[in-house]
Formats: structure tokens, C-alpha cells, sequence
């Protein structure tokens, strides 16, 4: 039963599952837990007191002692209601051989029998010690030939790093408090960033900071285990979250992270009877209805009312759902023709328009100039309608060769991308300003574009999925979501207008951001881009985070990646190269990082990406 109804949210957020222990009665099991309000199970699938070399002592090929048969369910029952949990005993690490065996065996048949159900996803255990090479390999080995989402489940504690502490055998569990952000690194690490490989965070009672929380908002996580006892009982004696952890399970919920609840209940609920009697989970299901009030049932109440309590997604970020981390090639007004839709969205986005209007009470003299021969179609078809004939001349052609009869008081112009200048406004501006008087004005009168670098797995692993260095090399216009920020955002290029130096448009930027230290070590997939402009005196417009302009939709973010992610080591400072280039056809950028450590020059002489001038 889904957590609520929130309008627009169709996302696995709506969900919420409990962690169970290993029960020999599936059935029952999730019909407890289903007819409690639960959607699915974590549950074991194995006996944990199960070892592969007891077994094989005793001589006889035993059968695994699963928690079912695989008939008590059908196929969907299994992948819609259960999450496998990998027994907790193994080390895949461990010193000792048999032990060792044992877990990679045990591994192994779990996740095929899991597979065998349909399951569509599996816990993994925290890996026991910093070093846990042999369980990334075996893990690397079972996504390279299976289709199952593996999740590794790491605790989100405190990230203080004790002094002369090495990451190499400290045992995670035990007293010294390290990171578990690197422990899920390393591990992503040496699995090559697996797109199926996924964490699910253990939220205990005490949070880190907030930097070093955020940060994992550009992982994948995939589920947000809660622990009963991260709970504060409120004055009628009913669990409740704390502020920050309220917060934080909004985070979950807003970046589509399954909440699972797990404990036994801690608090003393007077007057709950729980004998309520609730139907099993369908009609053609094996399952008997049971007496099913959930003792688990108040936490989850409380996270329903959580989720309930959100606001409604406005209608703009509910436009813009089926555009959340999807990557899309910037537009190139200049060198192809943009179509009648592409026009039809612009128009839509009020806000960009308001911000310019002026009411001048003069009589004004416009001449539209505009080279989309198609569009100057529509612009005649526009000027009629509106009875415009007197004021406005159509003309169709490039402005950086149209020669114009008079010259303008004020030049204006919408020729920016999600950069500022990715769709070559300075050089078509500079080309047009020929037409404008000496104290003419240009609006807008300048413009800046901002980079941040940015946490974005699923970013990432779409551009990989290209298996060329050219993606690689390319930016892309994206509606940002699951991504952290890993620092403010940096001024980069500035182009104001009219130009009248001879200082061209090519540009070079050194930028040297500060993780802040608290945020703990991070990865960087690659740069998020912005755009401020003045449009005239104090008016700005503009997409920069800090200051964005509400309520205006026609600009995306843009996105630059980095071929290789960019581990960035607690309390660095990661300095980026970027350069605006062009040549006699086409306008290109490069970029590089280096430090804290040296990636190749992108994009090196516009090989991959480029604007057509
Ligand atoms: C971002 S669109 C403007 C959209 C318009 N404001 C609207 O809402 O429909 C930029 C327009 O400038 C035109 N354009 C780009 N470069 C030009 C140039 N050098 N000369 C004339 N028109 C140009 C493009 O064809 C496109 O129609």
C-alpha cells in the first residue's frame, strides 16, 4: 500500500519495506508484513546457520535451505514484494580459507536463486573491512552475467577520519570511525562503476553533516534502511524523527530512495489492541488472511505522514518529471533550423518574456531579423494576426550580414544557451552591432556563465553507455536531479554588448573550487553549468542556482563530464582548466582538470564537440 497519493510522484519513493529476519514461512511472512502496510519484504532467503563446507563434510549434496519454495508465489508476487538480503555472516575477505570459500559459494547460489525468483533487486552486506577486494570481484563477477540489482548496504555515520588511520583491514564495525563513503567507493571502484551496482544507506540515530550527507545524493541509492532506534517518541508516546532526519527522509523521497524499516519496536504504544484482521496481498494468492496488525506499523505510519505532508509538486517540476538526468544534445539555432515545436516551448515560458517587456510610450520602428527561413513564415502569419504592419519589417537573413537602412537605438536579441554564450550570441551580437547607433544599448547587456562540479552517477553511466571517447567530450543540456553540488558555483566567461575592442571571443579560465571539509572525499562525473544575464541595468535573468530566475523553464542546465570520475580526497581543492576556442566554422570548448589529479585536455581542438558558426 502505497505511502500516499502525491500528484506527479510515480516514483519507487512512494513505497516503503521492512527488513526481516529469516523466516522458513515466506507466505506468512509477507502476508504479515503486506496486510501491516508494508510493500515489500527484506528478507533472507537462506538459512543463515547454512555453510556450503558443513555440508559438503557431511558427504551429501544437501538442497539450499531456502525460505520458501519458489511455488508459494507466483513470478510478480516474488519481484514486486520481496528484496533479497545476502546472509550477514559473509567475509568474502577473511583471512581464514574455509570461511572465505564458504561466502563466495554462499554468495553465488543465493544470487542465483534470487534470480530464479524474479527478484529484481538484492541486498548485499556491508563489506566487514576496508579491504575487500575479493567480495568487489566476486560481485563484479556475478553483474557481468545477471540482470539483478545488487545494492551494497553501508551504514551513513560520521566521517571523521582518525589521525594516522589507514584505510587498508580497519575493521568498519569496530572502534575507529571511518568514512563509509569510501568503503562504497573503493567498492564501485574496482566494480568499474556498474550501473546495477547500488547502495542501500543504514540511518542510524546520529547523522554526519550535512555536507558529507548530501554528497550522496549523486550516488544510487536505492534504498534508505531506518532503524527503529534512530526514532525520538513524541508526547503521546508515538515514534518520530528528529528535524534533520526529517530531512533527510524528504531527500529520500524526492530523489525516488525506498524507505525500509528495520528493528523491533521500541516504543510502548498504549491502546493499540492489534487484532485488526486485513485481506492478504490478491485474490489468486496462496496466502490465508491473517490477524495483521504490524507491531512495526507506527514507524511506518510516521513515514507515511511525512511523506504525506510534502507539498504537492508544482506543475512546472511536474512537466519536467520525463526530464529529470536525461541528457540532451544542446540546441544550435545558428547553424540548423529550430522547428515550429522547439518555437511553440519558448513561447510557453512567460517569465523569459516579462522580464523584457517595456513599456516605452513611444512610438517604436522594429525590425525583426531573423535567418530560420520557417520561421520567418510564421513571423508574417504573426504580424498580421496582431495588426503589427506599421511598426514591425520582417527580414530574412543572418544578422551578421543583413545591412540595415537606419541605425537602432536598442538591439534585442534571445540567443542564449544554458552556458550564456553556447549558441554563439557573441559572435552573432558582434556581427550585428554594426547596425547600431554609437550610444545604442544591447539587451541583454551581458552575460557570465557559472560551473560547479557535481556528484552524477546516473549521469555518468548514460554517457558511458555510449563506449566512445566522443560522448565523452560532448556537453549536454539536462534537467539536473539526482546530482549533489559539491561546491559554490564560479563565474567562468563574461561577454558584454557592444563590443567595441578587439578582444575577440575566444576565452581561458583557471577555477579552483573548495570542497568544504566537512563534505569528506567526493567524486566528481563532470561539471554543471549556468548562465546569469543583465539584461539591462539592474534586470537580470538567469538559471545560476543562487539567483535563478523562478518560474522559467526554456533552460536546462548544461552538463560537462569527465572521461574518468575525479576522486577528490577530503579537504581538496579541485582546479579546472576551461577554454572557449574557434575557428574559421565552429566555436568549441576544452577542459581539464588538474588537481587533485590530471585528467586529459577534453574535447582537444573541437574533435568531438562543436558549434557551427
Ligand atoms: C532562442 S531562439 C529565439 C526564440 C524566440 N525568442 C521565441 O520565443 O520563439 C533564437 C532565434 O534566433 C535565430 N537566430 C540565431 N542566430 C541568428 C542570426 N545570426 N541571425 C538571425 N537570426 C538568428 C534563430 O533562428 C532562432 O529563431
Amino acid at each position: 500500500m502505497p505511502l500516499g497519493q502525491r500528484p506527479g510522484d510515480k516514483s519507487e519513493s512512494r513505497y516503503c519495506g521492512i527488513e526481516t529476519e529469516f523466516h522458513d514461512d515466506m507466505p506468512q511472512l509477507l502476508t504479515y508484513s503486506l496486510s501491516g502496510g508494508f510493500d515489500f519484504v527484506v528478507a533472507p532467503l537462506v538459512d543463515p546457520s547454512y555453510r556450503p563446507s558443513i555440508r559438503n563434510n557431511n558427504g551429501g549434496a544437501t538442497i539450499l535451505p531456502v525460505s520458501a519454495s519458489d511455488l508459494v508465489l507466483n513470478p510478480s508476487q516474488w519481484s514486486s514484494h520481496v528484496v533479497g538480503k545476502i546472509s550477514s555472516w559473509i567475509d568474502l575477505d577473511s583471512d581464514n580459507e574455509e570461511v572465505r570459500l564458504d561466502s563466495e559459494i554462499t554468495l553465488k547460489q543465493e544470487i542465483a536463486w534470487a534470480s530464479h525468483l524474479s527478484l529484481q533487486a538484492c541486498i548485499l552486506p556491508a563489506p566487514r573491512r576496508g579491504s575487500c577486494g575479493n567480495y568487489a570481484r566476486c560481485v563484479n563477477q556475478i553483474l557481468q552475467g545477471n540482470n539483478m540489482q545488487l545494492w551494497l548496504r553501508v551504514p551513513l555515520e560520521k566521517s571523521e577520519i582518525v589521525d594516522g588511520s589507514t584505510d587498508a583491514d580497519c575493521d568498519l564495525t569496530g572502534g575507529r570511525m571511518l568514512d563509509s563513503w569510501e568503503c562504497w567507493n573503493t567498492f564501485r571502484l574496482l566494480c568499474e562503476h556498474h550501473s546495477q551496482l547500488g547502495v542501500a544507506l543504514d540511518i542510524l540515530s546520529s547523522l554526519p553533516c550535512n555536507n558529507s550527507v548530501w554528497r550522496w545524493f549523486g550516488e544510487p541509492v536505492r534504498a534508505a534502511i531506518v532503524h527503529t532506534n534512530s526514532f525520538l517518541t513524541n508526547a503521546r508516546g508515538y515514534p518520530c524523527l528528529s528535524k534533520r532526519h526529517q530531512k533527510l527522509i524528504t531527500g529520500f523521497f524526492n530523489h525516488s530512495v525506498q524507505i525500509v524499516i528495520s528493528g523491533s519496536l521500541l516504543h510502548n504504544i498504549a491502546g493499540d489492541s492489534g487484532d485488526e484482521v486485513l485481506p492478504a496481498i490478491d485474490d489468486d494468492s496462496p496466502i490465508e488472511a491473517l490477524p495483521a496488525r504490524h507491531e512495526l506499523k507506527p514507524y511506518l505510519d510516521y513515514v507515511a505522514y511525512l511523506y504525506q505532508r510534502l507539498d504537492p509538486l508544482p506543475e512546472q517540476e511536474r512537466f519536467e518529471l520525463g526530464y529529470r538526468d536525461f541528457l540532451q544534445s544542446p540546441l544550435q539555432p545558428l547553424m540548423d533550423n529550430l522547428e515550429a515545436q522547439t518555437y511553440e516551448t519558448f513561447e510557453k515560458d512567460v517569465v523569459k518574456y516579462s522580464q523584457a517587456a517595456e513599456e516605452t510610450g513611444r512610438k517604436l520602428k522594429v525590425y525583426a531579423v531573423e535567418k530560420n527561413p520557417n520561421a520567418v513564415i510564421t513571423l508574417h502569419s504573426l504580424v498580421k494576426l496582431e495588426g503589427w504592419e506599421d511598426a514591425v519589417t520582417i527580414i530574412s537573413s543572418d544578422m551578421r550580414c543583413w545591412n540595415a537602412p537606419e541605425k537602432a537605438d536598442i538591439l534585442v536579441s534571445e540567443l542564449l544557451g544554458s552556458f550564456g554564450d553556447n549558441e554563439l550570441s557573441p559572435e552573432c551580437l558582434d556581427g550585428a552591432q554594426r547596425f547600431l547607433k554609437p550610444d545604442g544599448i544591447s539587451i541583454p547587456s551581458s552575460y557570465t556563465s557559472f560551473l560547479q562540479p557535481v556528484t552524477a552517477t546516473k549521469l555518468y553511466n548514460d554517457v558511458k553507455s555510449h563506449k566512445d571517447l566522443a560522448h565523452f567530450e560532448t556537453a549536454y543540456v539536462v534537467k539536473l536531479h539526482r546530482v549533489a553540488r559539491l561546491a559554490p558555483t564560479l563565474p567562468v566567461f563574461t561577454f558584454a554588448h557592444p563590443e567595441y575592442s578587439n578582444k575577440g571571443n575566444e576565452r581561458y579560465k583557471k577555477l579552483r573550487f573548495e570542497i568544504p571539509l566537512d563534505t569528506g572525499s567526493a567524486v566528481v562525473h563532470g561539471f554543471a553549468g549556468y548562465f546569469d544575464a543583465t539584461l539591462y541595468s539592474d534586470v537580470h535573468l538567469g538559471i545560476e542556482p543562487s539567483t535563478l530566475t523562478p518560474n522559467m523553464f526554456s533552460w536546462f542546465p548544461i552538463f560537462f563530464p569527465l572521461r574518468e570520475p575525479l576522486y577528490v580526497p577530503r579537504g581538496s581543492t579541485i582546479e579546472v582548466h576551461f577554454w572557449r576556442r574557434s575557428g574559421a566554422t565552429k566555436v568549441w570548448y576544452e577542459w581539464c582538470v588538474t588537481s587533485p589529479s590530471t585528467s586529459p585536455i577534453h574535447n582537444s581542438n573541437g574533435r568531438s564537440y562543436w558549434v557551427g558558426l
